[in-house]
């Protein structure tokens, strides 16, 4: 992937520790990287390299102490708190270890919600996007049904659609598959490919899974608080 090629998300020398009274924690020393249109990127590192920081700081959920970040062309420490909510809202989507479905919601509800905050949306429009979304992920004939009828699988697709349904242009996933078995895993790391491909949408994936790190495009390892291009 060549600079030259618009940034979906670009960072550069950002910087993150955490005072602990006198001591201070370094977590994140000089983090680096780029992601193109429709790339996927994998981190992994050990436990407590700092990987969930990362997501929080390109996602605008924390700040970094040092370093730039660019979201979609926008640089997050340039905007106001109202406009990060906006940038979150039209181009970012999460998808976490834990789907977070609301129980009380049908798939079809829980994938429709985030169009629920959008202005000049109806719900005939909301209704056949949501429906599209489950239907990307394979799971049309579950519409109707919650999330305690689900399979972890079926659950974990029902959140990648819902985080997909607003067309993001970048995804983060934190351990989207730590809690399912490597089959059901498999599966959902071929779906995102295809999904990739299809909404034009990059996904930025933390997992301690190496074989399913090495199915996205490019693979790096947190270490020593700097990103290293795993070969
Ligand atoms: N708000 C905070 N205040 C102080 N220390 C923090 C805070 N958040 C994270 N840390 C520390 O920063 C380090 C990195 O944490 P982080 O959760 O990013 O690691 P991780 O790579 O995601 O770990 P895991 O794979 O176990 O989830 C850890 O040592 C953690 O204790």
């Amino acid at each position: 992937m060549t600079e030259s090629i618009k940034a979906v998300l670009e960072c550069k020398a950002l910087a993150k520790s955490f005072e602990e009274g006198p001591e201070k924690l370094e977590v994140l020393k000089d983090v680096n990287l780029f992601v193109g249109p429709s790339e996927r990127v994998a981190v992994v590192g050990s436990s407590g390299s700092g990987k969930t920081t990362l997501l929080q700081l390109l996602a605008g959920l924390d700040h970094p102490s040092s370093g730039e970040i660019r979201v979609c062309g926008h640089e997050l420490a340039a905007m106001k708190d109202a406009h990060q909510n906006e940038l979150r809202n039209r181009h970012l989507g999460f998808v976490y270890q834990f789907h977070h479905l609301l129980p009380e919601f049908t798939a079809l509800e829980n994938v429709s919600m985030p169009l629920l905050l959008r202005k000049n949306t109806s719900i005939k429009q909301i209704k056949d996007k949501a429906e599209e979304l489950l239907d990307a992920v394979g799971l049309i004939a579950r519409a109707r049904h919650k999330p305690a009828e689900l399979s972890g699988g079926e659950r974990q697709r029902v959140a990648i659609a819902r985080a997909l349904v607003t067309e993001p242009d970048l995804v983060f996933m934190d351990e989207p598959t730590g809690n399912l078995d490597p089959n059901t895993a498999e599966k959902v790391h071929g779906l995102m490919q295809s999904l990739s491909q299809e909404f034009t949408t990059s996904f930025i994936v933390v997992t301690h899974d190496m074989r399913l790190a090495r199915q996205m495009d490019r693979v790096f390892r947190l270490e020593s608080g700097t990103l290293i291009l795993d070969p």
